[in-house]
């Protein structure tokens, strides 16, 4: 198994508070967490490995153009301006995350994420919007982000770089940290510290379970996943 696959498998079962308190046992208490206003769309948990990517707004003005005109610069915007280099080399187990700088788009949509699921993306972050959500929440594609926008890119916002840090949520997150999220919300963890923090949430997470257990019984409950 290769260091990824490892580090992925290591972490398949934690949540997110519990890499909280591994960060902490790491004496990592400054570092991690990003902060509390990114939120999923739904609630659901994902492990994956960074990928990042920065977005920046547009600085010119759209030109004045027929609908027919609009149709045509849409499709060049698209391909020249707010392009996603990050879809054509794309690792199975990526945590897509996206600096869209502030500006209100939904960068993420019902299509573009859902063909970054297809070709291995497990979820997605961003300081950001995502749209379409009605039917991003019906593909089931996770995602967390800072709030829904209607808004279309073009015109707003172009791609500026990949795999550079970025800062999500009051986190600098670079490529091939590891990226944990459900419905605490979402901590990142960096590449070097991920075995040792792991240690320590998995501690953290067996006296959860162990004490959580000990109250099932006394209450007479069915054991599920989460105590055994
Ligand atoms: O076009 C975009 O970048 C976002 C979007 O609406 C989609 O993918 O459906
Ligand atoms: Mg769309």
């Amino acid at each position: 198994m290769d260091d990824r696959a490892k580090i992925l498998e290591l972490y398949k079962d934690l949540r997110v508070a519990d890499v909280r308190d591994g960060m902490d046992w790491n004496m990592m208490h400054h570092y991690g967490s990003v902060h509390y206003e990114i939120r999923p769309l739904f609630r659901t948990r994902v492990v994956g490995i960074a990928r990042t990517a920065r977005y920046v707004p547009f600085e010119e003005s759209v030109p004045k153009l027929t609908p027919e005109e609009y149709t045509q610069w849409a499709k060049w915007y698209y391909k020249e301006v707010c392009y996603d280099p990050w879809h054509k080399s794309i690792t199975k187990g990526d945590f897509m995350v996206l600096d869209q700088s502030g500006v209100d788009v939904g960068i993420l949509g019902s299509n573009n994420s859902l063909a970054g699921i297809r070709d291995g993306i497990v979820g997605y972050l961003t300081n950001g919007g995502v749209r379409d959500t009605d039917e991003v929440i019906m593909q089931e594609v996770p995602v967390w982000s800072k709030f829904i926008s209607q808004k279309m890119d073009q015109g707003r916002i172009r791609f500026d770089a990949l795999d550079v840090p970025v800062n999500i949520g009051g986190v600098v997150v670079n490529t091939g940290d590891v990226i944990v999220a459900d419905g605490d919300g979402v901590i990142v963890v960096p590449r070097k510290l991920a075995v040792s923090v792991a240690k320590y949430a998995h501690q953290e997470l067996n006296n959860d379970k162990a004490g959580r257990r000990k109250i099932y019984e006394q209450l007479g409950w069915e054991l599920d996943h989460t105590v055994v």
